[in-house]
């Protein structure tokens, strides 16, 4: 079985040989260590180490080597052939630990994933009270004027969809912005869409046999994802400004303004995908919309117009297209203007009468979801939709 899902989820790991080394692999050398790990130490890190942006082949060697010497031991395998290239330079990296203890490469192997972990953090941190600050990556724009900080998705040509890096950025961008001295934050998108959701290249990139450990830790990503929407403590403000799908759709139930073009739509494809709503949406639509509307949507992937969504309470606002970016920002400038914590302090009355539901709830669905991505449904659908864009 395991054997048959990694086949699946494998497809885009035949590029070029080095791409495939698997995230388990990224270990360096790091001495002068101040406190021991321990197991619970190492398991983190290699939890950690798979949600990191790809930090590069040789980091991937560095890391993969210090994790075969940690669980290992010394390199005691036949060298492969010269033209096993993957396998060759990765036994070249174990080797090269010589007879380095274990303690001591499973400590380099922590360290690294720190190391590897703040600098990550820090390119995509917004700096509290930058005046059009600009941070970020290429995919996720962070600006931040006016009191208003933006986070604004920036991957058009992939109909913004949502890739682990963006998650991990989006996470970073929002704790930075519950610490800057912006009044309020928005979420938008660029280009035409707001967000086709989840990127479904996101279980790709796996080997055999790592198709159990790639999905765990995509679920603790996602449920940390959602926590974060779920504690952010000022207002949150959706400008969805095109099409939004999944995730980026499930999640406005915990915006506190959701205004919209009059071109977006609002689809959540779950049982098309095989897969179970997420961000909350199973408590929140529902009591939102009623049941009957909620699961026209969750269960059967029913898209609504904007103006359908605005009428079940999922939008605040609809406005022309033409003229819906001047409007909405016009709005929220002043919406800027308010007293930061006059505002911060009615969200937290009406957050904190739920927070506690609303993070049982997230646990609730993303233990769901972690099952859904094994199942045959969701594979096959994932797979039907990636194998019809392959470019030979
Ligand atoms: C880690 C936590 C996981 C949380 C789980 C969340 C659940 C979800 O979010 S489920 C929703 C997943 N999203 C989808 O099912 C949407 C899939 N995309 C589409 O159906 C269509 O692309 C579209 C309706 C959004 C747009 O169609 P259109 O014909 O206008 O454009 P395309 O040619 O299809 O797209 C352009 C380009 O963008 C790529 N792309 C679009 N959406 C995604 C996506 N979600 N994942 C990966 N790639 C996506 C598409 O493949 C095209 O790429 P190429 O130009 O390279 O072919």
């Amino acid at each position: 079985m395991a054997q048959r899902l990694a086949k699946h989820w494998c497809l885009s790991a035949i590029r070029s040989p080095l791409q495939v080394i698997s995230f388990p692999a990224l270990q360096l050398h790091v001495s002068g260590t101040a406190m021991r790990a321990d197991q619970k130490d190492f398991e983190n890190a290699v939890t950690r180490v798979k949600l990191l942006k790809d930090p590069g082949n040789e980091m991937k060697l560095k890391l993969y080597a210090l994790y075969k010497q940690a669980t290992e031991g010394p390199c005691n395998v036949p060298k492969p052939g010269v033209f096993n290239l993957i396998n060759k330079a990765k036994w070249d990296a174990w080797n090269a630990l010589g007879s380095l203890p274990k303690e001591t490469a499973r400590q380099n192997y922590v360290d690294l994933v720190s190391s590897l972990s703040s600098s990550s953090a820090s390119s995509s941190q917004v700096k509290p009270g930058a005046d059009k600050e600009q941070q970020g990556s290429e995919n996720l724009v962070v600006t931040s004027e006016n009191g208003i900080t933006k986070i604004m998705l920036n991957r058009p040509t992939k109909k913004n969809a949502i890739t682990t890096q963006m998650y991990q950025e989006i996470i970073l961008a929002l704790k930075a912005a519950s610490k800057d001295d912006s009044t309020i934050t928005v979420l938008t998108g660029n280009g035409d869409y707001y967000c086709s959701g989840n990127d479904l290249s996101n279980f790709t990139d796996v080997l055999s046999g790592e198709i159990e450990e790639k999905v765990k830790s995509i679920a603790i990503l996602l449920r940390d994802f959602v926590d974060c929407f779920i504690d952010f403590p000022k207002p949150l403000i959706a400008v969805v400004n095109g099409p939004a799908v999944g995730i980026s759709v499930t999640l406005l139930g915990l915006f506190d303004a959701v205004y919209a073009s009059d071109r977006a739509t609002f689809h959540t494809p779950f049982s098309q995908l095989g897969q179970s709503p997420e961000g909350c949406s199973s408590y929140i639509f529902p009591k939102m919309m009623g049941p009957a509307k909620a699961k026209e949507m969750l269960i059967f992937g029913k898209k609504l117009t904007a103006g359908e969504a605005c009428a079940q309470g999922l939008v605040t606002e609809v406005f022309p297209d033409s003229t819906f970016q001047t409007e909405v920002w016009t709005r929220l400038k002043a919406y800027s203007k308010l007293p930061p914590n006059a505002m911060r302090i009615s969200k937290q009355i009406i957050r904190n009468m739920e927070k506690e539901k609303l993070h049982a709830v997230n646990a609730e669905e993303v233990s769901v979801l972690q099952e859904r991505w094994l199942s045959d449904e969701c594979i096959n659908a994932v797979m039907n939709f990636l194998s019809k864009r392959a470019k030979l």
